[in-house]
């Protein structure tokens, strides 16, 4: 039975929920007619952050239509033996799981038009978030899932890296009680570092 003072966990109350859409709608559209010629500068950049990455677990993206393409770093990481793994999205409300990823590896459809490989589960060391709008204090906004804050809630000795073309930037994102900043976003401009909060 559940404790009588138990606080059930909330989503985003309706004000932040509904500016988060309105963020949303913009920075879809921004992402729709963004320069893939972008990718290249995103992911020199990763590369910079990556090195050396032997035999780390590093969690990469299979892109959806539209978004930064990472495959070429995943074949860069699986060259320099890294682990490259890739999330399964599960269902709604509960944390992506990541599988391990090599270049022969099946994929398999998944959930939201997103591909995830056949291999085994694995605990990433780095994961790198999907942007679909962030600002300057490490804020995300994703697809609406809230997959990322659920699942970095759950790896908190993991180092999480946003990625996202520098068009994506907002200039304050709307966050609610889940919503776990980012220490560190790159984009093609530049390698952002945000301050760990003050205990
Ligand atoms: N490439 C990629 N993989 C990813 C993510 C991502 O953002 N990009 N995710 C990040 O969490 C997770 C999947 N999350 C998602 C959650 C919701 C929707 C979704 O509702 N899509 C709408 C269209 C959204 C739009 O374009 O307006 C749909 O399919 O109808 C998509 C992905 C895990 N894998
Ligand atoms: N750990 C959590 N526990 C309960 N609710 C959560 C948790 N993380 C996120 N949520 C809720 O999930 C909903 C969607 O979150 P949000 O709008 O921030 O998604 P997102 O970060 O844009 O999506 P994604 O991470 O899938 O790209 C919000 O109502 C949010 O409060």
């Amino acid at each position: 039975m559940a404790a009588p003072h138990s606080t059930p966990l909330l989503g985003d109350p309706p004000e932040i929920a509904h500016r988060k859409a309105l963020a949303r709608q913009h920075c879809v559209q921004s992402l729709r007619t963004r320069d893939s010629g972008v990718d290249a500068g995103i992911i020199t950049h990763l590369k910079t952050l990556l090195t050396p990455c032997a035999q780390r677990a590093i969690a990469c993206v299979w892109p959806l239509p539209n978004e930064v393409d990472l495959r070429p770093l995943c074949h860069w990481l699986h060259e320099n033996d890294a682990q490259v793994l890739l999330p399964e999205t599960t269902p709604r409300g509960t944390p992506l799981i990541f599988r391990h990823w090599h270049p022969a590896c099946a994929m398999q459809a998944g959930r939201f038009g997103t591909h995830a490989p056949d291999g085994p589960a694995l605990t990433p060391d780095i994961v790198l978030v999907p942007l679909l709008g962030f600002d300057r204090t490490g804020n995300r906004l994703g697809y609406g899932g809230g997959y990322y804050d659920r699942t970095l809630a759950g790896l908190p000795a993991a180092q999480a890296i946003g990625y996202a073309p520098s068009t994506q930037e907002v200039a304050a994102l709307p966050s609610g009680p889940h919503d776990q900043k980012l220490p560190c976003i790159v984009t093609e401009r530049e390698i952002l570092r945000f301050d760990p909060p003050s205990a």
